[in-house]
Formats: C-alpha cells, structure tokens, sequence
C-alpha cells in the first residue's frame, strides 16, 4: 500500500444511525483533495475514522501506508502521531506561544523533565523556528496563541505539522472561521506544501468555490440515509 490517503467501504455508525455508510476515496501522495457534502454528510466522521479518533464499523483506512482501522496500542498511538490536524476552532493551546504550539508536534517523543521544565531539545527548537517561517510567521513566534488572527493560528496549526513531519495532514473545515483572504491564503499554503514536501492534505470545505481553485481532486460526500 502506497503513501496518501486510501479509504474503502468505510462505515460508521453512532446509536444506531448512519453517519458514514461505504465511503471511499483515493488521496494519492502529494495532492490536495477536498471533501464535499452537505451538513450531516459524514465529513468529521470521515476524518476522525481516518485518525481513529472514531472506531470505524466496517471498511478500511490507509494512512501513508498505515491500517489506521487495523492498528491498536503502541503502533496506533504512533501511526496518529504521525498524522497532522487542523480544525476549524483552532486546536491550539491558546495560552502558548506560537512556537510552543508548533513544538507541540514534537511533544509525543519528548521527555517528561523537558515538557515540565519548557526545555525543548534544541533541534526541536529549530524545526519549530523553520516551520513559522515556513508557514510567514517567523516574526510571531513568541506572541501567545490567542494574540493571533484566525488565519494566523491555523498556520501554526499547519507549522505544528510540519514539526511533526507528517506525510499527511486531515483538515476538517479549516477556513469555515476565516475571512476571504485568510481562507485563500491558508489553502494556498496547504497546496504549496503538496507541491514542496509531498504532503498529501485531505480537507473538507463548505465553499464549492474554494474546492475548486485549490483542490487537485474533490469527492463529494452524499448524505446516508436512514438507519442502520
Ligand atoms: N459523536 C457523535 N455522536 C452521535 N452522532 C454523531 C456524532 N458525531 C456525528 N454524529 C452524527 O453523524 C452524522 C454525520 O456528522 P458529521 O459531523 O460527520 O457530518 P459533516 O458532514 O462533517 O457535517 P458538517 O458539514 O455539518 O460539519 C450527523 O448526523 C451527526 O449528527
């Protein structure tokens, strides 16, 4: 199984009711593909079943590679690791600074006595410091999370992925908050990254018109209906 994203006959059920019934999809390595459907569709649950956030039912999910719907324990925690998120509420710890943030994709293999003391490894330290100015905010690194713009925080967000060098990074509606220019900025951003590092960005939107300007691929989701 190659890198990307490969989803087969997924399903997904909560109480009984449908919320993804035999989805399937193909995000081959190094592309921006966009998930559409209307509210309801599935597409959170879609994303969460990929980082197994959420237990699947039935189908499979390859992440890079990984059996994310086969994996447990050890190798599950470190399959999710490698995977890079940005929501649409900004999962960023809002008291942190922005480099802290960023370091947070490096937190997972770090030692306690570091986390505790706020000492990160200095290499960590540099790839934290690379990935804002990666992502143009170099010169913010130690304004705290919730001193920043929208648009702003999910580049860190985006920063903190590439700190964890991720093969592939789940976005689900991550410009939904943000204003025109901040939304194309922040999907120009993930398709340069494509392009650049060969992240492979699954990214659900609202804006048909977005999906379209960025998007290499874009599968539309349609509702499931009725129970299960
Ligand atoms: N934790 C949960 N418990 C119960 N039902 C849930 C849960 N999460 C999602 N659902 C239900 O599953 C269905 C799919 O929801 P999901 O959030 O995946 O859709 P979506 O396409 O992302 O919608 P939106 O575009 O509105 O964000 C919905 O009917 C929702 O109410």
């Amino acid at each position: 199984m190659s890198g990307g994203v490969v989803v087969r006959g997924l399903s997904k059920a909560y109480d009984g009711r449908a919320a993804l019934r035999n989805a399937s999809l193909t995000a081959p390595r190094g592309s921006f593909v966009a998930l559409l459907g209307p509210s309801g569709a599935g597409k959170t649950t879609l994303l969460r079943c990929l980082a197994r956030l959420a237990d699947p039912d039935g189908g499979e999910a390859f992440v890079d590679g990984r059996p994310m719907h086969a994996l447990s324990g050890r190798a599950l925690k470190e399959a999710r690791a490698r995977i890079g998120f940005v929501f649409q509420d900004f999962n960023l710890v809002r008291r942190r600074s922005a480099l802290e943030n960023a370091l947070g994709g490096v937190l997972a293999s770090t030692p306690l006595w570091r986390v505790a003391l706020g000492r990160p490894r200095p290499d960590d330290a540099r790839s934290a410091m690379a990935a804002l100015d990666r992502v143009g905010l170099g010169d913010r690194a130690d304004a705290r999370a919730d001193e920043l713009s929208g648009g702003q925080r999910q580049r860190v967000a985006i920063a903190r992925a590439l700190v964890q060098d991720t093969a592939v990074l789940l976005a689900d509606e991550p410009v939904a908050s943000l204003d025109p220019d901040s939304a194309a900025g922040v999907l120009s951003l993930l398709k340069d990254l494509t392009r650049e590092r060969g992240l492979t960005v699954l990214c659900s939107l609202h804006q048909h018109h977005l999906a379209r300007a960025y998007a290499d691929e874009i599968v539309v989701l349609a509702a499931p209906e009725g129970d299960l």
